[in-house]
């Protein structure tokens, strides 16, 4: 593969995205593709203390638009220095999370607008879309149950929002998933891992072998 790939996975909390990156990653690696597993906020240093500030519990005060702002910035910064590069040198890039975020929680959820939020990401991504994007469904109460039963995992700020903003960021997915039926692909995340897991694999080869 000359050039890579970019490929995100969405989802509410608990969807099991991190977990089904780890293990396309890992097949993938095994059949000798160049891999790159990342994730916003996050993925390099400026963004992780980006992420930090969003994320802290403490920060209870802060602005919708702020927020909407930030994950902005965090994603530009990503973007340039770690997956731009990388899809140059002809790697597949699953990314956990990106725009698709932004417009359910910010825009949806939080209720910014849809058109507003992805304006202000026009400006951080230059037009740098994922070529297909696996968003995770699952009822949030089931999601926050499975984060809290996983002790590792710290608590934020976000997953602490209420039942009813997290049934939105839902909802946003839906309508963004109406949007966009060419790119994103639901995969119903209530089942075992290992049947999420072999549908998002067979998906995600198929299209590997579509641009070989
Ligand atoms: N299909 C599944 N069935 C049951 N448990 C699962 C499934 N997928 C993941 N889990 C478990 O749920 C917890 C959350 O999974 P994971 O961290 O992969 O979710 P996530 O979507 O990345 O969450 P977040 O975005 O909130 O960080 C983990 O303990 C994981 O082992
Ligand atoms: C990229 C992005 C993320 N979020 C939210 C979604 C989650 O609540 C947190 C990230 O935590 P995770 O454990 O890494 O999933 O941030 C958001 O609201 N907007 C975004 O653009």
């Amino acid at each position: 593969m000359e050039k890579g790939m970019f490929i995100t996975v969405e989802g509410p909390e608990g969807a099991g995205k991190t977990t089904i990156i780890g293990m396309l990653g890992e097949d993938l690696q095994a059949e000798g593709y160049q891999v790159l597993l990342t994730r916003e906020p996050g993925g390099i240093d400026i963004a992780e203390q980006i992420r930090n500030v969003i994320l802290d519990k403490k920060n209870t005060k802060m602005d919708p638009r702020t927020e909407a702002l930030l994950y902005a910035a965090a994603r530009r910064q990503h973007l340039v220095e770690k997956v731009l590069p990388a899809i140059e040198k002809g790697y597949i890039v699953l990314c956990d999370r990106f725009i698709d975020s932004s417009l359910a929680y910010q825009g949806y959820a939080r209720g910014l607008g849809i058109d507003d939020v992805l304006s202000i990401n026009q400006f951080a991504i230059e037009g740098m879309m994922p070529i297909l994007t696996f968003y995770f469904d699952i009822d949030p109460k089931i999601g926050l149950e499975r984060i809290n039963r996983h002790k590792e995992r710290e608590v934020n700020r976000l997953d602490l929002e209420d039942l009813e903003f997290h049934h939105k960021v839902r909802e946003g997915y839906y309508h963004l998933m109406k949007e966009h039926p060419e790119r994103i692909y639901k995969i119903d995340a209530s089942k075992p891992i290992g049947t999420v897991y072999k549908e998002a694999k067979s998906l995600l080869k198929k299209m590997i072998d579509q641009e070989d």
